[in-house]
């Protein structure tokens, strides 16, 4: 394995930013293990791309299951991190660690990750305890999309600033290797990144943090018309997309397709005794 917690922690002293996206099936998990990208996260955000819902609360422990052993089946060089479900790690601390349990002996994933601060410590002890390693997540927490009234910038006014340094510095205490930060005003993610000494993964949070995390399908440009300001399309695949599935209709259409190098033949022998 070239990328492993190990690597992806040490990369800050290093000074190598690291790259992750989002990843949710074998296909997508194949070609992005063919690139220099460190690590795939299976998201919840699976349950918005992937399913259809519109926030992340519906997903299961069995989708992020399903999708992960998918995912793991398509990798061999990338680190994959599962995202632990909303009400899979909330109840109680031996739950949590048997959902991460699950998790990790279910799909042979590496990391689990999981959203919150000083109120989660406990429960990423227990579980860093269990010797499975865990990514925090802070800011945007999609989790607390009814908390937060809306998906909003978080860490705005002095308070929630002050208590996202104290979320992070309890997260690096509690063992994680890594801290996702999204949607944090920039000035406020490097302070928050030069306060702890595990790396910080951006999204929405500027060029300030230790690497980025990007959902594959808003990179792409294939999730319709979602284009919050942190994304950037940097390949539209989307566009070939349709142009690919139109291309197809209009040959289907015209009887172009399929051509004879497409079609088997029979030998004529064989077509004789048929008529
Ligand atoms: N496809 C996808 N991409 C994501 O990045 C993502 C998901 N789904 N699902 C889970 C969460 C939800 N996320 C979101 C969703 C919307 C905004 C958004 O509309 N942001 C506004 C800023 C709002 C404000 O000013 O406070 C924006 O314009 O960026 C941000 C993050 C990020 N995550
Ligand atoms: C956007 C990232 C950080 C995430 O948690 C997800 O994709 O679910
Ligand atoms: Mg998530």
């Amino acid at each position: 394995m070239k990328n492993t917690v190990v690597s992806f922690r040490n990369s800050k002293e290093k000074g190598k930013k690291l790259s992750v996206v989002t990843g949710y099936d074998y296909t997508t998990a194949r070609i992005i293990d063919e690139t220099e990208v460190e690590a795939i996260l299976v998201g919840d955000s699976l349950g918005m791309v992937c399913l259809g819902y519109d926030s992340t609360l519906s997903v299961t422990l069995e989708d992020i299951i399903h999708h992960g052993k998918a995912v793991m089946r398509g990798v061999d060089n990338t680190l994959v991190i599962l995202d632990m479900p909303f009400m899979s790690y909330h109840n109680t601390t031996p739950e949590a660690v048997a959902n991460a349990g699950r998790l990790i002996k279910e799909t042979g994933a590496h990391a689990v990750k999981l959203e919150g601060g000083v109120d989660m410590v406990e429960k990423i002890k227990a579980i860093v305890k269990a010797q499975i390693p865990v990514m925090g997540h802070l800011g945007l927490t999609p989790q607390s999309v009814n908390v937060f009234g809306g998906f909003k910038v978080q860490g705005k006014s002095e308070e929630e600033a002050k208590q996202m340094i104290k979320d992070a510095k309890a997260l690096e205490e509690a063992g994680v290797f890594a801290i996702v930060l999204e949607c944090v005003p920039e000035k406020l993610a490097k302070i928050v990144s030069e306060s702890v000494s595990v790396p910080t993964i951006g999204i929405g949070s500027g060029n300030v943090c230790d690497g980025q995390v990007l959902v594959i399908q808003d990179m792409l440009n294939m999730y319709g018309d979602f284009k919050p300001k942190f994304v950037k399309t940097f390949a539209d695949v989307g566009k070939v997309m349709r142009e690919g599935l139109e291309a197809y209709v209009r040959e289907v259409r015209d009887g172009t397709f399929p051509a004879k190098e497409h079609t088997f033949g029979i030998k004529d022998e064989v077509l004789e005794k048929l008529y």
